[in-house]
């Protein structure tokens, strides 16, 4: 059975028509929580039984309190939120505190909780069915991780936002079959500075994370920032590259 990864949103800001991340896998497993979650059905939101989550940052997380109002009432079963320790602990401190949110581990009752957290480390298979989510090393302003994503046919990888990293290519350079790598490029060469230090890539440092890896699966390019992602993409395209290149369209659903 082949998998489907539906792109919710994958944009690195707001802003018309743009979302930010969030893909849906096979119905039930969401991949981050961003403003694209928000156009999902009532009935899709219910489906929702996994949230995966790259890291705490806003633009990933967005819709998950919302989700999990959404869909209360309606499920018997909790929603498995997996994210690192790390990360769990900044959502418990920051969002589910009563104060931003209510805190949905307790709620209706602490016996029968809507939201359960489910903490994973690095390298650590979580088995879904057919399919499997493993977090792989990711280097950002905050902890994070980035996501292996595998059927029994073959895998994709998704970088979350990360500058990439030694450790990165070297578990993704291993991974047989790979059908697509997903990886940020959020800002313009001219915004080299300000990626430095939110830690994102921009075309230049793409095209020197991308000298580490090995294979030659499609590189689907994902969290351009509204208002420069035209010139972002163009100068990814530019690039010297040997793997085919392009951007990730909201809407799309990559089968692997
Ligand atoms: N000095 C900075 N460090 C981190 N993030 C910054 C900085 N300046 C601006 N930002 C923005 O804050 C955003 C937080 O989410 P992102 O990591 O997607 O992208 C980041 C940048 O767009």
């Amino acid at each position: 059975m082949t998998c489907q990864l539906r792109v919710l949103g994958c944009s690195g800001g707001i802003g018309g028509d743009n979302r930010t991340t969030a893909f849906l896998l096979n119905q039930n497993i969401l991949i981050d929580a961003g403003t694209g979650v928000a156009d999902l059905q009532l009935h899709e939101l219910r489906a929702i039984d996994h949230v995966f989550l790259t890291h705490a940052h806003l633009d990933h997380i967005a819709c998950l309190p919302l989700l999990l109002d959404a869909v209360v009432g309606a499920r018997t079963a909790p929603v498995y939120v997996h994210a690192t320790e790390q990360t769990i602990q900044l959502l418990r401190s920051h969002i589910f505190n009563w104060l931003i949110w209510p805190d949905f581990t307790v709620i209706p009752s602490a016996e029968r909780p809507s939201l359960i957290f489910v903490p994973h480390e690095l390298g650590q298979v979580e088995q879904m069915g057919e399919l499997s989510v493993t977090p792989l090393p990711a280097i950002h302003t905050v902890p994070a991780v980035s996501f292996l994503l595998s059927s029994k046919a073959s895998s994709v990888v998704f970088s979350g936002d990360t500058i990439g990293g030694t450790d990165f290519w070297q578990v993704v350079n291993q991974v047989a079959s790979l059908k697509a790598l997903i990886i940020e490029t959020a800002f313009a060469d001219k915004e080299h500075a300000i990626a430095d230090a939110a830690k994102h890539l921009c075309p230049s440092t793409l095209a020197k994370e991308l000298k580490e890896w090995q294979g030659t699966a499609e590189v689907l390019i994902t969290h351009l920032k509204p208002g420069e992602s035209e010139v972002t993409i163009r100068e990814v395209l530019e690039l010297d590259h040997i793997h085919p290149i392009r951007r990730l369209l909201q809407g799309e659903i990559i089968e692997f």
